[in-house]
């Protein structure tokens, strides 16, 4: 225990950044308060342009080794880092539920174990990269994913390790360096990883955390020669600063985004799941970027759908995130909260009507919210609001839930609710999503593509699609005849 280390639930913390296998302290702190009672949980080295100028080069300099490190002992340590998450699961949840506010029972349940997954996965899947050479007039072409180089990664707050580690993940595994920016609303557990990590004998200098507000050192971390790749989750606004900022050294990006994403209930869908569907929407306060915000359902069983909605929401049970039979806990911030706020009440007073909720109750819950009466165009529909505020829009057929579906600026995701094969078909082949579910929701598996289409992001995750982008791909034509093609 050092000065620098506080203690959330029991469980040691060192507040400090961590760059070439050292911690290093800011001469700046920032305060990290806990959502759930606004409690503080301490304070955390505030990063500067120096800071992140050293994560760098320590991320440059520790290149080398790793590329070179054989593929397999990359993943035996990868491996080690998801025994160590395994081995501090409980710790890492509760220490994630006090900085974020989302529920135990999910970190411990399905966030935790996914973030060992996302180790094992990425690691596992080098054994894939292989492919058979083929033949061009003789010659042979050879393709090899190279690593990059060091990645800067900006992660946001409402999923913070899971987020991160889908990045940091991958990004190791491929050869590469990191240099990960927690959410400055969440940054503990990042802190943690980077011990496991050490402790799994990543070597020095191939993880680095750098804490701090992204205004600060954002920039530094983003406009830097010696970077190679940048992969964000985050905000549309963040995302354009970020690609200006990549652009003087055209540093490749993948952004995953917001999202406004479209839940299609049909006539002929079962009405009982459709509703589970929709009230899984304010999972995580609704601070989740493919959540299905925009409710549209049939004309003929909009009364008896809103019924049952109404039924189920209003029996989820809000309050402490820790506590076993929450349904829903706090939002992050209380500037988020007020954020949520002002796009409920701005709505409201364009004439949309809050059939539950629509209000804050104590300290930073917002009440789960569903507003009807809004119109395609309004702000309600069209921007991300990022709480537990559903809108409810009707439509007579297929034709017009298609439109309405596409009709934002966003393409994250869609989840079509139908007892018809053929409508889902139909449907499903219009629309403008990275994914799109069919009777359910959130089912994700880490080698299918995610991302988003329009202002929901830029390029894919998961499996394949992160290896290309955490690579330099390369191809490598070897002449019929090897060595003596002209002897
Ligand atoms: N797609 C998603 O998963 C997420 C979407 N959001 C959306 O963003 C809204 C605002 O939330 P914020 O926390 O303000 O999101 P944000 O996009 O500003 O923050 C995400 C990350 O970006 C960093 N960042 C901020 N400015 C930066 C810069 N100039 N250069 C580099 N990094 C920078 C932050 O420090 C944080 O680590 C939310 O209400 C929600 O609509 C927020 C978090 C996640
Ligand atoms: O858990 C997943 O597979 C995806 C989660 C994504 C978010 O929660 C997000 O970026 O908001």
């Amino acid at each position: 225990m050092t000065e620098h280390t506080i203690t959330v639930a029991g469980v040691a913390v060192d507040t400090r950044h961590r760059i070439g296998g050292e911690r290093v302290a800011s001469a700046e702190t920032f305060t990290d308060v806990s959502p759930i009672d606004g409690s503080t949980l301490g304070e955390i080295s505030r990063g500067t342009p120096t800071e992140a100028a050293a994560a760098v080069a320590a991320a440059k300099a520790a290149f080398p080794g790793w590329a070179a490190t054989p593929r397999a002992e990359r993943a035996r340590i990868l491996h080690a880092i998801a025994d160590g998450v395994e081995k501090r699961l409980e710790e890492l949840a509760i220490v994630e539920t006090n900085d974020n506010g989302a529920l135990l029972r999910s970190h411990r349940r399905g966030v935790m174990p996914r973030v060992a997954h996302n180790f094992r996965f990425f690691a596992d899947w080098l054994r894939t990269l292989d492919h058979e050479d083929f033949q061009t007039r003789g010659h042979t072409n050879h393709v090899s994913w190279d690593p990059a180089g060091p990645c800067v990664l900006i992660t946001p707050w409402n999923a913070p390790l899971m987020l991160a580690t889908w990045k940091v993940a991958p990004a190791l595994a491929a050869g590469n360096t990191v240099i990960l920016k927690p959410a400055e609303w969440s940054p503990l557990t990042a802190s943690l990883l980077a011990d496991i990590a050490a402790e799994a004998g990543l070597p020095a200098g191939v993880l680095n955390v750098v804490q701090g507000y992204g205004s600060e050192i954002g920039d530094a971390l983003t406009s830097h020669p010696d970077v190679r790749r940048i992969s964000f989750t985050g905000s549309v606004p963040t995302a354009k600063r970020i690609a200006a900022s990549a652009a003087s050294n055209l540093t490749p990006l993948s952004l995953e985004l917001g999202g406004k994403s479209p839940l299609l209930v049909f006539a002929d869908a079962d009405l009982d799941l459709a509703v589970d569907l929709a009230v899984e929407q304010y999972d995580n306060a609704g601070q989740v970027c493919l959540a299905g915000t925009r409710l549209l359902v049939e004309e003929s069983i909009t009364e008896e759908f809103t019924r049952r909605f109404v039924e189920k929401a209003t029996a989820l049970k809000q309050g402490d995130p820790r506590d076993e039979a929450t349904d829903i806990g706090p939002n992050i911030h209380p500037r988020q909260l007020e954020k949520i706020d002002g796009f409920v009440q701005r709505a409201i007073a364009a004439g949309a009507r809050a059939v539950i909720g629509g209000h804050c109750k104590d300290g930073q819950y917002y009440a789960p919210t569903l507003l009807t009466d809004v119109a395609q165009d309004s702000e309600i529909v069209q921007e991300e609001v990022f709480g537990p505020v559903l809108t409810l829009q009707t439509f007579a057929d297929e034709d017009e839930a298609v439109r309405l579906a596409n009709d934002t600026r966003f393409g994250l995701a869609a989840t079509v609710a139908t007892g018809d094969p053929e409508r889902a078909d139909r449907v499903t082949s219009q629309l403008v999503a990275g994914t799109v579910w069919v009777n359910c929701f959130f089912v994700r598996d880490l080698q299918a593509p995610f991302g988003g289409s329009r202002l929901s992001g830029v390029g894919r995750e998961g499996g394949t699609w992160s290896f290309d982008f955490y690579c330099d791909v390369k191809n490598t034509v070897t002449a019929p005849n090897g060595w003596n093609n002209h002897g």
